[in-house]
C-alpha cells in the first residue's frame, strides 16, 4: 500500500450500514474516524455520515451517492477519501477509479497508523506482517478482478497474471522471514519476561481505549514523559517504569497499546503477542474516559479484548487478574455527575481521578497497593534443611524469591528462604 501522504486534504465518511449492528452510534463513530484521520496528520476537509440502506458489491454505496461524494470531493478539494469502514479491494478499487482519488478503508487506516507509530523492533515486525497480511488479500482478490477483465479483453493468463503471482510469492517469502524474526525477538523478549518474573515486584499493567488518558497517567505516575497526546494510538509499544506505592516499594507500571473497536484482524493477531505482557500482570488498571459518551461501549469493547486475551472468562466476567476500574477525566463533568460518580466507585473496584490534574491519584495508589498487598507479601523464613517438608512446599506454593545457605543452627544446617505467598497461603503456611 502506498504511503498516506500527510498534509493531504480528506473527506471522512462514516457509512452507516442499516443491516449491521453498531455499538456506537453513527456521530460517535464519525468523532472516532476523525481522530483516526488526525492520527496519521491528514487535513479533514469535510466529514459526513452516508446511511447505505443496501450494500453494493462494487462500491459499498448507491451510485448516487458515489455522485454526491464525487462532488463533495470536488467541492472540499480532497485528495483522499477515507471510508470508516471495511471495503473488498474490489469495492476500494472502484471507488478509487470513480472518484479519481485514492480511498482508504478503516483498516488500511489503522495500519498505516501502526506503521507510523511502532518504535521498537518487535512493533515494526508485527506492523510489517499485518501490512503484509493485509496487502496479500487485496493482491488475491484484486488478481480476479483483473482475471475478469482481462477475461473481457480476451488476454487471458497474460503477463499480469504471472507479474501478480511474483508479488504474491514475494510477499509469501518476506512474511515467512518475518515471522522467524519476530520468533527470535519474542524469545528474547520471554527471556527479560522470565527474569523479571523472578523479580520480586509486583506489575501494574495499564488498559483501556485509546485516548482514556493511560499515558498521561503513567507520566503522573511515574514521573516520566511518555508521550500522551490527543491522538488516538500515541502508545504503540509497552513501557515500563518502576513506581512505589505506599506499601509497596517498588511495582513495575506498564503502559500499553490502546484498544479500539473493530481492531483489524491482522493486528488482533499481530498485538496480542504486546499485549500478553497483560497477562502476566498482578493486577490491571482498567483507564475509562468518562467524558466521553461513548465510555460504555468502549469498556465492552476493552472487556471483549482482555477475554479473548484469556484474562477475563467471556461467560461469567470472572478475571485471573484483579481489575481495577480507573474512572479518568472526572475535571471533565460536571460536579453533579462527578459526585455521582465519585459515590458508584465506592461500591465498586472503581476510583474515579483526573489523570490531568492529580485529583483522586492518592487513593488510586492506595487502591492498587491494598489490592497488591491483598494478593501477595514477601516472607522471610529460616529453615533446618532435615525439614523438607516445609522446604517443598513454599517451593510448590509460593513464589520463591531468595533460597540461600544461612549457615548452621541449632537444628543443623539452615537455609533462609523469601517467598511472596498470598494470606491464604500464609495462613497454610503456618499450620503446617
Ligand atoms: N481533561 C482531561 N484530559 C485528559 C485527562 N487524562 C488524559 N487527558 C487527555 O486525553 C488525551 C489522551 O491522553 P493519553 O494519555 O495520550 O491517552 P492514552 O490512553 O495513552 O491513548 P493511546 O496511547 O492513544 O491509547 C490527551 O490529550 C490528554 O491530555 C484528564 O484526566 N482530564
Ligand atoms: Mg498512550
Amino acid at each position: 500500500m502506498d504511503e498516506v501522504t500527510r498534509g493531504a486534504r480528506c473527506l471522512v465518511l462514516c457509512p452507516d450500514i442499516r443491516s449491521l449492528s453498531y455499538d456506537l452510534d453513527a456521530k460517535e463513530r464519525l468523532a472516532e474516524a476523525e481522530g483516526l484521520a488526525l492520527a496519521i496528520g491528514v487535513i479533514i476537509a469535510h466529514s459526513a455520515v452516508m446511511p447505505v440502506r443496501q450494500m453494493q458489491p462494487n462500491t459499498l454505496f448507491g451510485s448516487g451517492q458515489v455522485e454526491n461524494i464525487a462532488t463533495i470531493c470536488e467541492q472540499y478539494e480532497c485528495e483522499l477519501v477515507i471510508v470508516d469502514g471495511a471495503l473488498t479491494p474490489i469495492q476500494q478499487r472502484n471507488l478509487e477509479d470513480k472518484l479519481k482519488r485514492k480511498v482508504i478503508d478503516r483498516t488500511g487506516l489503522i495500519l498505516e497508523i501502526f506503521g507510523e507509530r511502532a518504535a521498537t523492533a518487535e512493533g515494526r515486525l508485527q506492523v510489517e506482517l499485518a501490512h503484509l497480511d493485509y496487502q496479500q488479500s487485496r493482491l488475491v482478490r484484486s488478481w480476479t478482478h483483473l482475471e475478469r477483465q482481462r477475461g473481457g479483453f480476451g488476454f487471458l493468463g497474460g503477463p499480469g497474471e504471472t507479474q501478480i503471482e511474483a508479488d504474491r510469492r514475494m510477499i509469501r517469502q518476506r512474511m515467512g522471514r518475518l515471522r522467524r524474526e519476530l520468533e527470535q525477538v519474542r524469545k528474547t523478549r520471554q527471556l527479560h519476561r522470565a527474569r523479571r518474573g523472578r523479580a520480586p515486584w509486583p506489575v501494574i499493567a495499564l488498559v483501556g481505549y485509546t485516548n482514556a488518558g493511560k499515558s498521561t497517567l503513567f507520566n503522573h505516575l511515574t514521573g516520566a514523559d511518555v508521550m500522551a497526546e490527543d491522538l488516538l494510538f500515541a502508545t504503540l509499544d509497552p513501557t515500563m517504569r518502576a513506581v512505589s506505592l505506599p506499601g509497596v516499594e517498588k511495582a513495575i507500571l506498564s503502559d500499553t497499546v490502546g484498544f479500539i473497536s473493530d481492531l483489524p484482524t491482522q493486528l488482533v493477531a499481530a498485538f496480542r503477542a504486546t499485549l500478553e505482557e497483560v497477562t502476566g500482570a498482578d493486577i490491571i488498571c482498567h483507564v475509562r474516559d468518562m467524558a466521553n459518551p461513548a465510555h460504555a461501549a468502549q469498556k465492552k469493547q476493552v472487556m471483549e479484548i482482555l477475554s479473548d486475551l484469556g484474562v477475563v472468562d467471556a461467560d461469567s466476567g470472572h478475571s485471573e487478574v484483579p481489575i481495577l476500574e480507573v474512572w479518568n477525566k472526572a475535571d471533565l463533568l460536571d460536579e453533579e455527575r462527578a459526585e455521582e460518580l465519585r459515590e458508584a466507585a465506592q461500591s465498586q473496584d472503581a476510583v474515579l481521578v483526573s489523570a490531568a490534574n492529580g485529583q483522586g491519584l492518592e487513593d488510586l495508589e492506595a487502591r492498587i497497593a491494598e489490592i497488591l498487598t491483598e494478593k501477595a507479601s514477601e516472607v522471610t523464613v529460616t529453615i533446618p534443611v532435615s525439614d523438607g517438608r516445609r522446604i517443598a512446599w513454599l517451593h510448590a506454593h509460593g513464589e520463591v524469591i531468595v533460597d540461600e545457605d544461612a549457615g548452621e543452627g541449632e537444628q543443623g544446617p539452615m537455609r533462609r528462604m523469601t517467598v511472596r505467598l498470598n494470606p491464604k497461603e500464609m495462613g497454610q503456611y503456618t499450620t503446617l
